[in-house]
């Protein structure tokens, strides 16, 4: 089985976003996959890791409801080989953190699939049902609702970053998981097909 190399490419200014990139690189380390994690500001120095990848998750703050800056400028960036369609049938996910429980943090997970989009990736969404006991919802896995892609909600703080709560913490493990499944299987039934026609 070969190994399904997966990519994460965040911006984060404050550090809450970059702590949980930190957490979704941890939980896809596996013996059948390669992670890479890469800030935007060191984008130039790794590009061919991101043309290498199977998988790219984007991941920034939401800022006003919308994509930071920061990761707006790496977007933009891509308009240098977007018409090649490098990225194409490639795999795409995100994910945001933002201080408040909802922030318009859908609207930032709909810029970044659009980008996707654009590039003719296809979009892992975050596949976690929120769990509900007794018709309240819990503090539990996908607390926030969320299907476009993951949400973490993080303190409001410019000068620390707290521990991310326990829920966003167990949805990124299933995050994690689903990302790894989709890649390994795409890339193994693409290997048997490669094999299949080469008979
Ligand atoms: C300019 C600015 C705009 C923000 N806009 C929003 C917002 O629209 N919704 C929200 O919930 N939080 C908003 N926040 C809070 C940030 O999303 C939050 O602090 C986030 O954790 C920052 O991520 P970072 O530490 O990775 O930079 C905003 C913060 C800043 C500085």
């Amino acid at each position: 089985m070969q190994k399904g190399i997966i990519s994460i490419i965040y911006h984060s200014n404050h550090g809450h976003t970059e702590q949980a990139a930190h957490m979704l690189a941890a939980a896809l380390e596996s013996p059948h996959t390669v992670v890479h994690l890469i800030h935007v500001s060191n984008v130039k120095q790794n590009w061919s890791t991101l043309h290498g990848s199977d998988t790219i998750v984007f991941g920034c703050p939401t800022y006003f409801g919308n994509v930071s800056a920061g990761f707006k400028a790496f977007m933009e960036t891509t308009g240098s080989f977007w018409y090649k369609q490098l990225w194409k049938n490639k795999w795409a996910a995100g994910f945001t953190v933002s201080s408040t429980i909802g922030g318009d943090k859908l609207n930032t997970l709909q810029s970044l699939a659009l980008f996707a989009a654009q590039h003719s990736m296809h979009w892992i969404s975050l596949g976690v049902l929120p769990r509900y006991i007794n018709d309240e919802q819990t503090d539990g896995q996908n607390r926030l609702a969320s299907y476009m892609g993951l949400m973490i909600q993080s303190d409001n703080s410019q000068q620390r970053v707290d521990a991310i709560h326990p829920g966003d913490l167990l949805t990124i493990e299933l995050f994690a998981q689903r990302l790894m499944e989709v890649t390994l299987q795409s890339k193994n039934s693409l290997l048997q097909l490669d094999s299949a026609t080469s008979l």
